[in-house]
């Protein structure tokens, strides 16, 4: 099979689809790799670097996207649909639950359109959504013991607090795995973490793993408005895979923070789990301020951090990218029903449940058969 990997073009986006490893792994099957020139520069991977581990180099995103299948980090943008092609596999993050034109050009184009977040193992694990939600959840702490600074905008709080004065106060509404790495960052700087989730098992996991470090709320609206309130920091990170966030925290919750608190919403990719975090911000501009409290609600923080992200990224996409191109989709989906799950489009019509349910399309439920 032929692949092509472009350039990412979404703002501060330094991510790149491949790492030279994975390339290799690819060229060893017996693939061929087509890499737009400096698509791995931002995440520190050289032309040379690719070139050594056997990839052509193409100079145009048209070169890249001509293949038969592209490999991306993120969902294409309105100048990348030109692209589209009815025998093109697209494999990349889609979101499309948040993304209604993108999800209208994949089906005008009758791409077949893969989306790694919402590849599911039997027991419910996303795992190549996994590595970059490890990596969003240990950077909300950053990010939002930063705008907490007051030169930043925030109250002026430090998440340990010092001898004789309060830890700040933390609250992570969903306790998977974004929610997760959130927490073992915010116990490691010293906050006094309490974490929301409407699973009860998960609950008592997240119990088992970090003990008294953490209280432990059932997800209902008055212990989320109870904890928003006495919150310096609240990072969102629920999700229901391949669906539109809930919006569990309202414009009111908000409103009783105190001003200079921060809210960062991982969950803005699929549109947001805070009523007031509106619209997805960039890097370039990543904080605004509703009732005097700061919202980060970046789509791509991992992009922050390219060479951490991209080489996790790759880690966990390589194994299902050599399958479709090792067996052909129809195939590599009738053989493995996890990568199926990671199917959005298909020749026209939408084929993952959850998105189709967003936008009211019928819902046709793919079949491969062996
Ligand atoms: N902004 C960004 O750059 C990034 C965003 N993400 C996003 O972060 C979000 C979280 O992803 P993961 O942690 O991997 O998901 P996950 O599936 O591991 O965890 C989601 C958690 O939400 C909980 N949940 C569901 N409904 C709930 C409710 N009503 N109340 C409380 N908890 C509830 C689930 O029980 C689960 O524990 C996703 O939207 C994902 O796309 C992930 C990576 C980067
Ligand atoms: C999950 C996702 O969309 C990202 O890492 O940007």
């Amino acid at each position: 099979m032929t692949i092509g990997v472009p350039k990412e073009i979404k703002n501060n986006e330094n991510r790149v689809a491949l790492t030279p490893a994975g390339v290799e792994a690819l060229v060893a099957a017996g693939h061929k790799v087509f890499i737009q020139k400096t698509a791995g520069e931002g995440s520190g991977f050289t032309n040379n670097s690719y070139e050594k581990a056997g990839a052509t180099l193409v100079d145009t995103a048209a070169e890249a996207w001509s293949n038969e299948m592209v490999m991306k980090v993120k969902e294409p943008i309105e100048s990348e649909f030109q692209y589209f092609r009815s025998d093109l596999i697209l494999f990349t993050y889609l979101h499309l639950a948040a993304e209604p034109k993108l999800t209208d050009a994949l089906l005008a184009s009758k791409v077949t359109a893969i989306a790694y977040e919402t590849i599911q193992l039997p027991n419910g694990a996303l795992p190549l959504l996994t590595p970059m939600s490890e990596v969003a959840g240990r950077m909300s702490v950053q990010v939002g013991a930063s705008y907490l600074e007051k030169p930043n905008g925030g109250k002026g709080v430090l998440l340990s607090g010092v001898p004789g004065v309060r830890r700040a106060k933390v609250t992570i509404i969903g306790g998977g795995v974004a929610g997760t790495n959130a927490a073992k960052i915010a116990i490691g700087l010293g906050a006094d973490v309490t974490i929301i989730d409407n699973n009860l098992d998960r609950l008592r996991q997240l119990d088992d793993i970090f003990g008294y470090q953490i209280s432990t709320l059932a997800s209902n609206s008055s212990n989320i408005a109870q904890a928003v309130k006495n919150s310096d920091l609240v990072i969102g990170a629920v999700l229901i895979p391949g669906a539109k966030s809930p919006k569990l925290v309202t414009e009111a919750m908000i409103a009783t923070m105190e001003p200079g608190s921060v809210i960062v919403d991982i969950a803005i990719d699929q549109g947001g789990m805070f009523e007031t975090a509106d619209h997805a911000t960039t890097h370039d501009n990543p904080v605004y301020v509703k009732h005097n409290v700061l919202h980060y609600s970046v789509g791509n923080m991992p992009g922050a951090v390219p060479n951490t992200s991209t080489i996790a990224l790759t880690n966990a996409t390589l194994g299902y990218a050599l399958q479709i191109a090792n067996k052909g989709y129809y195939k590599a989906f009738s053989d493995n029903p996890a990568l199926l799950k990671g199917l959005n489009t298909f020749n026209g019509s939408v084929a993952y449940k959850a998105v189709a349910d967003v936008y009211k399309y019928p819902f046709v439920e793919p079949v491969f058969n062996n």
